[in-house]
């Protein structure tokens, strides 16, 4: 946590251009450890720009990037992941061949790479696994391979994955697509669980999935925070209506409904 301002994550005065195009525009959140935010806003509106930018895919123009009062929007991506950042896209990176449970022995294990299979797992790991099964959901699943795993459950997989080296900032994009109103239960349920124990930046769509989550919930829009707020009184903001439904192609806000989406 930085000394100074007491949050984990701070983006300050951040602009992120692409040939000319301000993806971001002199953008600043602050977030505290142990949350969970929300992040949405309409397509094109810089979210996954800014979370490509936290993880040093895209580098600012101007302003920088700190976590836990340290500058990081200068080092290379993998330095940024060793702090203990940590992403997830949308495409899960399960080993379809192995069984659910040695993904997660895989992800959980202290030694990477090569080393990783030359020694036994520890009994730590092991038991972290274990952990991770039961965090997921997955313990009935653990013996088989996760090809033959749903959707959702892959989803969940690779979310117990990410989390295995326990990072302290998790970033979430879309973890609810393609997903089923139970699977998106599910979901909420795996991410309210994980929030406290890590610092959660969800991107979503999906309002009903954003209901579930119960978190603040921040407004993108061209590049800027629009609005922050609970997601009530997001709804009943008619400038934020607005932005939606200033997009044709686009779907309002509405109760249960869903964002925008591309
Ligand atoms: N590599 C790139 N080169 C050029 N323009 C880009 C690049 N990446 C993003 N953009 C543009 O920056 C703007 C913000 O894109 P971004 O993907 O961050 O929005 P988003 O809010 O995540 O949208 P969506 O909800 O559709 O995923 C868009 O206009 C997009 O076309």
């Amino acid at each position: 946590m930085s000394p100074e301002s007491g949050l984990l994550l701070e983006v300050r005065n951040v602009t992120v251009s692409f040939e000319g195009f301000k993806a971001l525009q002199n953008l600043s959140l602050g977030v505290t450890s142990g949350s969970l935010r929300v992040l949405i806003g309409p397509n094109g509106a810089g979210k996954s720009t800014l979370l490509d930018t936290i993880i040093g895919k895209v580098r600012p123009a101007s302003g920088e990037v700190r976590f836990r009062g340290q500058v990081i929007s200068r080092l290379p991506e993998h330095r940024i992941a060793a702090l203990g950042i940590c992403r997830k896209f949308q495409a899960p990176g399960v080993l379809e061949s192995l069984t659910v449970r040695d993904n997660l022995l895989l992800a959980a294990r202290q030694q990477k790479g090569v080393f990783a299979t030359l020694t036994p797992p520890t009994a730590a790991e092991q038991g972290r696994a274990d952990e991770l099964l039961r965090l997921t959901g997955l313990e009935a699943r653990a013996g088989i391979p996760a090809a033959q795993l749903a959707h959702g459950e892959k989803q969940w997989l690779e979310i117990g994955m990410v989390v295995a080296p326990e990072p302290e900032l998790l970033l979430l994009d879309e973890p609810t697509a393609g997903m089923t109103v139970a699977e998106t239960a599910h979901t909420a349920e795996l991410i309210r669980t994980l929030a406290g124990r890590h610092t959660i930046l969800v991107i979503d769509h999906d309002m009903h999935f954003v209901e579930l989550l119960g978190a603040p919930v921040t407004v993108l829009h061209q590049g800027q925070v629009f609005r922050d707020g609970d997601l009530q009184s997001l709804r009943a903001d008619p400038d934020v209506m607005e932005i939606y439904l200033g997009r044709p192609r686009e779907a309002a806000p509405g109760e249960g409904g869903t964002y925008a989406q591309a």
